[in-house]
C-alpha cells in the first residue's frame, strides 16, 4: 500500500520512515527513528528527486508506482547519492529503464565505485549553473561539495522556489504523517535532533555549509525539501539562522554543558556541586551529562549549542579517562570551535587529567579559550574546596559578560 502526501500541488514525497534502525551511519542512536526522504515531480516529464535506504526500498517503490499510474519515469535527479538515499537507484533504473539520471560527475564515479549499475543508461552531467527544463517547472542544479559528501549538489526549482537541499536542513526523527515542519512544534519536539544530525554528520564542514548557505541567501527560497526530517515552507529563517550559528561555531545560547568522567562518584559529586552554585550564582541554563552513559552525539549537539563547556575527569592510569578522551577526539574531529572551556581534574596519586585536558584543547583545537581557573581533586571534593569551587564558577560566570 501506498504512503505518499503532496508537497505542492504537483509534487509529491514519496519516502518512508524508519523505526527499526538503531544507530544511524551505525554509530549515531536515533530513538525516533528516521525519515529517508525522495520527492516525485509530477510535470510534462515525470521526475524523480532522490532515491532512499535499501531498508525503505519497497514502500517506496509502491509510492512511486501509484503515482505514476502507468506514467513512464523521465529522469531521475540524484542531488546526493551516499546509500542512504542512494541504495535504490538500481531499483529504479529495473522498473524504469528508460529514465535518464541527473546528477554530478563525482556522484556517478561514486555510484560506479559503490556497484551501482548505472551505465547503459542515459546519464546526464551537470555542473553548477546548469539548468533543465520539465515542462512548467525549470530548476538549476548548485554544486553543495562536503555537504555532506563530494558529490553532493542541491536543485532549486526556480518555478515554485522549492530547493531540494540533499543533507543540509536534515534532521534524525521519523515523520509519521507529518511532513511539514509547521505540523510539529519544531523548537520543542525537533530542534535537539535536527542539530544532533547536522553537528554530527555535517558539523566538521562549517565552511562548505556557509558556502552553499551563502548562495542560497541570492535565490528566493518559499520551500526547503530535505533527505531527512521535515520539509520547511514557513519560518525558513528560523531554520538557515541555526545553521548559520552551527556552520560558524558560534553558540546558540549562553550556558554552561557540563561534562563529567567518574568511576566512583567524587568527580560527579563536584560536578553537581559547580552546577549548583552556577545556577545559585543565577546561570541556570546548566547541563549535566555522564560521559560514561551519554552517547557522545549527544555531548557534541550540546557542546554546539551551549557557550562554556566543564570537562570534569578523573586520571585514569596517567591519562585522561578513556571516554573522555573520545568526546575530545569528537569535539576536535567536527572542528567545534569558539567555547571556553572550565577544567575540573581528579586523581587519588598522580593527577594528571587537567594538564592533559588543557594540552589537548590549546594544541589540537581552534579557538578554545581554557579558564586559568582549575579545581583540582585529589579523590574527593574535600571540605577545602569551597574557595576553589567558588573561584570557578565565578571566573564562568564573568566570561559570559
Ligand atoms: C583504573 C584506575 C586508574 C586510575 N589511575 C589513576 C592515575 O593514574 N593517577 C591518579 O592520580 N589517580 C588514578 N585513579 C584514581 C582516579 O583518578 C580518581 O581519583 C578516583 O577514581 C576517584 O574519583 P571518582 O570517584 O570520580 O572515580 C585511577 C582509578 C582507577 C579505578
Amino acid at each position: 500500500m501506498y504512503c505518499v502526501r503532496n508537497v505542492t500541488e504537483d509534487l509529491y514525497w514519496v519516502g518512508a520512515n524508519d523505526h527499526r534502525l538503531a544507530l544511524f551511519e551505525n554509530i549515531h542512536p536515533i530513538p525516533r527513528g528516521v525519515s529517508y526522504n525522495a520527492y516525485l515531480l509530477l510535470d510534462e516529464k515525470s521526475v524523480l528527486f532522490d532515491t532512499v535506504d535499501w531498508s525503505a526500498c519497497r514502500q517506496f517503490l509502491e509510492n512511486v508506482e501509484h503515482l505514476l499510474g502507468g506514467r513512464g519515469l523521465d529522469y531521475l535527479v540524484i542531488n546526493h547519492m551516499e546509500p542512504d538515499h542512494g541504495a535504490s537507484i538500481e531499483e529504479i533504473l529495473l522498473r524504469y529503464p528508460k529514465v535518464k539520471i541527473i546528477s554530478t560527475e563525482k556522484a556517478f564515479m561514486l555510484m560506479r565505485q559503490f556497484g551501482f549499475q548505472v551505465d547503459g543508461h542515459e546519464l546526464i552531467e551537470v555542473k553548477e549553473g546548469d539548468t533543465q527544463s520539465f515542462g512548467k517547472h525549470v530548476v538549476t542544479f548548485v554544486a553543495a561539495p562536503m555537504v555532506h559528501w563530494p558529490e553532493a549538489m542541491v536543485t532549486f526549482d526556480t518555478t515554485n522556489g522549492v530547493l531540494f537541499s540533499a543533507d543540509a536542513f536534515g534532521s534524525f526523527g521519523a515523520l509519521d504523517g507529518k511532513l511539514f515542519a509547521d505540523e510539529v512544534d519544531f523548537d520543542r519536539d525537533w530542534i535537539d535532533d535536527a542539530r544532533r544530525y547536522y553537528t554530527n554528520i555535517v558539523g566538521k564542514y562549517g565552511p562548505h555549509v556557509m558556502h552553499l548557505l551563502k548562495k542560497a541567501g541570492t535565490i528566493d527560497i518559499k520551500m526547503l525539501c530535505p533527505l531527512h526530517g521535515p520539509v520547511w515552507r514557513e519560518n525558513i529563517p528560523y531554520l538557515l539562522d541555526k545553521y548559520v550559528h552551527w556552520a560558524t561555531y558560534e553558540p546558540e545560547e549562553k550556558g554552561v554543558v557540563v561534562a563529567y568522567a567518574s568511576m566512583y562518584g567524587n568527580t560527579e559529586a563536584a560536578a553537581q556541586a559547580l552546577a549548583s552554585k552556577l545556577c545559585e550564582k543565577g546561570m541556570t541554563n546548566v547541563w549535566l551529562y555522564d560521559v560514561s552513559n551519554t552517547h557522545v552525539s549527544y555531548l557534541i549537539s550540546e557542546t554546539f549549542r551551549l557557550s562554556h563547556v566543564v570537562l570534569a575527569s578523573v586520571t585514569y592510569n596517567l591519562g585522561i579517562y578513556p571516554v573522555m578522551y573520545g568526546f575530545l577526539q569528537d569535539m576536535k574531529a567536527l572542528n567545534l570551535q569558539k567555547r571556553t572551556v572550565a577544567i575540573v581534574e581528579n586523581g587519588s596519586w598522580a593527577c594528571k587529567s587537567g594538564d592533559l585536558m588543557q594540552k589537548f584543547l590549546d594544541d589540537e583545537m581552534k579557538g578554545m579559550t581554557v579558564l586559568n581557573e582549575r579545581l583540582s581533586l585529589a579523590s574527593s571534593l574535600g571540605e577545602g574546596k569551597e574557595a576553589e569551587l567558588d573561584a570557578l564558577a565565578n571566573a564562568i560566570l564573568a566570561s559570559m559578560q
